[in-house]
């Protein structure tokens, strides 16, 4: 079909780029520079190491020294643990298996710790990651080939050339917790055949939404359930919300986060707390004893110790053999007994579980996932549920081309447009004030967003105003390029001042301990540096700096604080606006604030953009409009 043979194409291109941009980072020999590219971590010290499933050595690293600097690590990529004394030759890969801190564990493709690492000079350095791209590669070929051979309603649905079908209504009765929108979310996905999108704008209790439609699938038909995300992180947090619900989960792969309550959910803990695990653990070390004996032989020796020693090592495999045969026992057993098995989309093609079915498949964080690899699980089941926020951000794609041809195109997004029959909008959100929801309800979910009583009118002080535009047009604070990202010294420097007369008014009224959070968002990285470097030099706001976090608008994505400040930094003549212009971002800015945001911006600059010309409007309507001249 040639609806995958163009996405296979696409993907191909993003992946070349994606390996150029890595070759370009690493392609420097030396140490220093990919450690500052964030791609290395060197010299590191080992901390720890123990044997897992399939004698595979996990080895936990500590970065002794440069622990500032910023890092691309995550759980799940691939990676090399070397030394620097022959990089070359001593050198083993393996899989990051954890990242928190400064330190990381990386499962290596070995069972015992190479000589060269008492050595010292050792450093893990990240790989590019093709095995992702090799498995939705695989998942778009076959996903054609079943296409061509018109054979599964679920693809022909999902590409726009059958509609979706729905049986009678089940009769529902109203759920604990869920709203009336949230409520018809769930009847419609019970109802679905093959597909249902659960539309969430922030804050409006999508993972709510979903656990109770898993739970009411489960009592529906008690068949498991395969649950998956984008990101370890959104897999972390509805594996956690199902298991409060009752619901008994199996989470495969790493997860993102540490804490005892997730570990337990993870296949590799309940494999560990299985009753046969003891007796694994003891023939393991029987094997482990069989093989050093074998080892003690020396060189020299005649044709009785060989006969021995072969004797020895033939039982150790022996063993080994029936040890992995009970493992591959007990991990069919967690996973049968399991009601939902979660997993990052590329993780549910994890070997453990790459050859189940199910009969649904329930993708959250839709708006944020490459639609190549949504294949990967969409293959595994019949019907389909997809989650998330078209108006939001899309995956970023590194490819300018693949973007411009489709790639950032959300199988959300398509399907919302394609079966708008099976899409429900939740239309109450539990975060925003009214007025901080209002423009973008307006503009992006079409005047039907309702903020619940409990929010609705949430301020920080009595009198307060919940929504600000600080105009800074014709102040003369001029933005200019740094590198290639846009900076605003002048509006920073502003920003913060203001900020600090905030924080100010609200020491006087907030204890340290309930004292609002707090968060400067920013279009622009370097804007970031700016922004920091005034807060650092701002002595009002150093005992609240705890409360503050300084980020990129994309990486806020997903999170809210009390109170959030947008530094919108453009301001110039021409007019230009930069990716401002992709008002997705603005929506995810806007929508992180619960009590209060102050956006400052230069409206000359931005007004050349409707989007930008109405928000105007739309404070000014609001008495939200003031003149930065005012703080002059
Ligand atoms: N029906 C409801 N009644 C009361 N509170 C609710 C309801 N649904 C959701 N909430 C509250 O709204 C907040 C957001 O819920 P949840 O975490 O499910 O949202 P989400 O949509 O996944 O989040 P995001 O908007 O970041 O995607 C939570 O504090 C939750 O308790």
């Amino acid at each position: 079909m040639d609806y995958f043979k163009n996405l296979l194409q696409l993907l191909k291109v993003e992946r070349d780029e994606d390996r150029a941009q890595y070759r370009r980072l690493t392609e420097s020999t030396s140490v220093t520079e990919r450690r500052a590219n964030g791609l290395t971590w060197y010299p590191i010290a080992i901390r720890g190491s123990e044997l897992g499933r399939g004698d595979y050595l996990t080895v936990e690293v500590e970065r002794t020294t440069h622990q500032d600097t910023a890092h691309q690590f995550r759980v799940g990529m691939p990676a090399v643990f070397f030394s620097n004394h022959a990089p070359q030759t001593d050198r083993v890969e393996g899989t990051i298996a954890y990242q928190g801190g400064n330190r990381l564990r990386i499962t290596l493709l070995t069972d015992e710790l190479p000589d060269w690492s008492r050595d010292g000079k050792l450093g893990v350095e990240l790989l590019f990651d093709d095995q992702s791209y090799e498995q939705m590669e695989d998942a778009l070929k076959q996903a054609s080939l079943l296409a061509d051979k018109h054979e599964s309603r679920i693809i022909s649905i999902l590409a726009g050339e059958k509609a979706p079908t729905f049986h009678p209504q089940p009769v529902v009765p109203p759920l604990r917790k869920l709203n009336e929108s949230q409520q018809r979310a769930v009847e419609a996905i019970l109802a679905a055949n093959e597909l249902a999108v659960v539309h969430g704008p922030p804050g409006t209790g999508k993972t709510t939404t979903i656990v109770q439609a898993v739970n009411a699938l489960l009592q529906q038909d008690h068949r498991q359930l395969l649950v998956v995300a984008p990101s370890n992180t959104a897999v972390d947090l509805l594996s956690e919300k199902l298991h409060a619900e009752g619901v008994r989960v199996v989470r495969v792969g790493n997860p993102a986060r540490v804490s005892e309550r997730l570990a337990a959910l993870t296949l590799d803990q309940q494999m560990a707390d299985h009753r046969l695990m003891r007796d694994i653990k003891k023939s393991r070390k029987q094997a482990n004893e069989f093989k050093s004996m074998a080892h003690k032989y020396k060189r020299q020796f005649g044709p009785s110790e060989r006969a021995q020693r072969k004797a020895l090592f033939d039982e150790a495999h022996r063993i080994m053999k029936d040890v992995a045969q009970s493992e591959q026992y007990i991990i069919e057993e967690v996973l049968g007994q399991a009601q939902v098995i979660t997993a990052t989309l590329v993780g549910s093609n994890n070997y453990l579980i790459r050859d189940r079915r199910y009969h649904t498949v329930v993708i959250d964080e839709a708006g944020q996932a490459l639609e190549p690899a949504c294949w990967i699980p969409i293959l595994k089941a019949e019907k389909v549920v997809l989650a998330g926020d078209h108006c939001q951000l899309p995956p970023t794609i590194k490819s300018a081309e693949a973007a411009r041809k489709g790639l950032s195109e959300t199988l959300l997004e398509k399907n919302v447009s394609l079966h708008p029959e099976a899409v429900r909008l939740l239309n109450e959100q539990y975060r925003m004030h009214e007025r901080i929801m209002g423009y973008s309800s307006q503009v992006f979910y079409g005047g039907q967003l309702r903020a619940h009583g409990s929010v609705a009118g949430h301020t920080l002080q009595s009198d307060d105003q919940p929504m600000l535009f600080i105009d800074t047009a014709g102040c003369g604070f001029d933005d200019q390029l740094d590198g290639t990202s846009s900076i605003n010294p002048d509006e920073a420097a502003f920003l913060i001042r203001h900020l600090s007369q905030t924080v100010a008014e609200l020491s006087a009224v907030y204890a340290p301990a309930d004292f609002p959070s707090i968060a400067v968002i920013s279009p622009y990285k370097q804007q970031l540096a700016q922004l920091n470097q005034h807060l650092l030099a701002t002595p009002e706001v150093q005992p609240y700096l705890n409360s503050i976090s300084v980020n990129t608008i994309d990486s806020f994505q997903g999170q809210e604080r009390d109170i959030v400040y947008i530094s919108l930094t453009r301001s110039n003549a021409a007019g230009e606006i930069g990716f401002l212009a992709d008002i997705r971002r603005m929506n995810v800015a806007m929508t992180r604030a619960r009590k209060k945001l102050v956006m400052v911006g230069d409206s000359a600059t931005l007004s050349t953009h409707s989007f930008y010309a109405d928000l105007v409007a739309y404070v000014q309507e609001h008495d939200a409009y003031r003149s930065a001249w005012e703080w002059l």
